[in-house]
């Protein structure tokens, strides 16, 4: 599968989102990726809907959204309403998994579950034939900046080999959490496709220096 790199806006300069959403659309990046945080589900806040309205303003690339909420059965349509390409939900943040992805669908989007570092890929196994991505979080969901979970390499390598037993292998593997040059690899060695970062790329460096990173990503997954 192609290898993508998604930037996470968590990262970007609240006050100059375009100027940000447009340097990392010009550097090469291939969709972005929104944090919807509710203070409950995880514990801190970040965008809602209105976020991924503007960023639909600005840009023609695919929208990610990653919902870090209770309840996200009650805002699915609203994201998707906003102009979210894929909905990403938590299996720890609702009983019924297969329903929430179900009704991402039946509004039109694409739908990724997200397990968390805790979480046994057991849980999502019988989602395969319905899902779009499977995001390996490789941080505890919350926050930015934090350092890389080594031991979620392990998890990665057997998703990719579940997905290339099972009949239903049509999904991509997308890793969230401290991905830099150095773990961008070695996520990319174990099976996934999609490289969420944020806090590598978003540190207020020049435009030539976010576009030699998004460079340096890419040539590192491609390795
Ligand atoms: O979902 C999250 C955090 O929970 C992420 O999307 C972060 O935005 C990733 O940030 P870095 O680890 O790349 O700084």
């Amino acid at each position: 599968m192609t290898k993508k790199i998604a930037p996470s806006i968590l990262a970007a300069d609240i006050m100059n989102l375009e100027h940000d959403v447009k340097m990392a659309e010009k550097a090469g990046a291939d969709l972005f990726h929104i944090d919807i945080m509710d203070g409950h589900f995880v514990p801190n806040m970040s965008f809602s809907p209105s976020v991924i309205e503007g960023m639909k303003r600005v840009t023609d690339k695919p929208l990610d959204v990653h919902m870090m909420i209770d309840n996200p059965d009650q805002y699915i349509k609203p994201v998707v309403d906003a102009g979210a390409d894929t909905v990403l939900i938590h299996t720890e943040s609702t009983n019924h998994i297969y329903r929430s992805i179900e009704l991402v669908k039946s509004l039109g989007a694409k739908a990724g579950v997200v397990v968390n570092p805790g979480t046994p890929l057991e849980n999502v196994k019988e989602l395969f034939p319905i899902i779009d991505q499977i995001l390996v979080m490789t941080v505890n969901p919350g926050f930015g900046g934090q350092s890389f979970l080594p031991g979620m390499l392990r998890k990665i390598q057997r998703l990719d080999q579940l997905r290339q037993t099972s009949a239903a292998d049509d999904f991509e593997i997308e890793v969230d959490g401290g991905i830099n040059a150095g773990t961008i690899k070695q996520c990319s060695d174990a099976g996934a496709d999609i490289f969420v970062a944020g806090s590598y790329l978003f540190n207020g460096e020049s435009e030539a220096e976010f576009a030699e990173k998004v460079d340096k990503l890419r040539q590192s997954a491609a390795e």
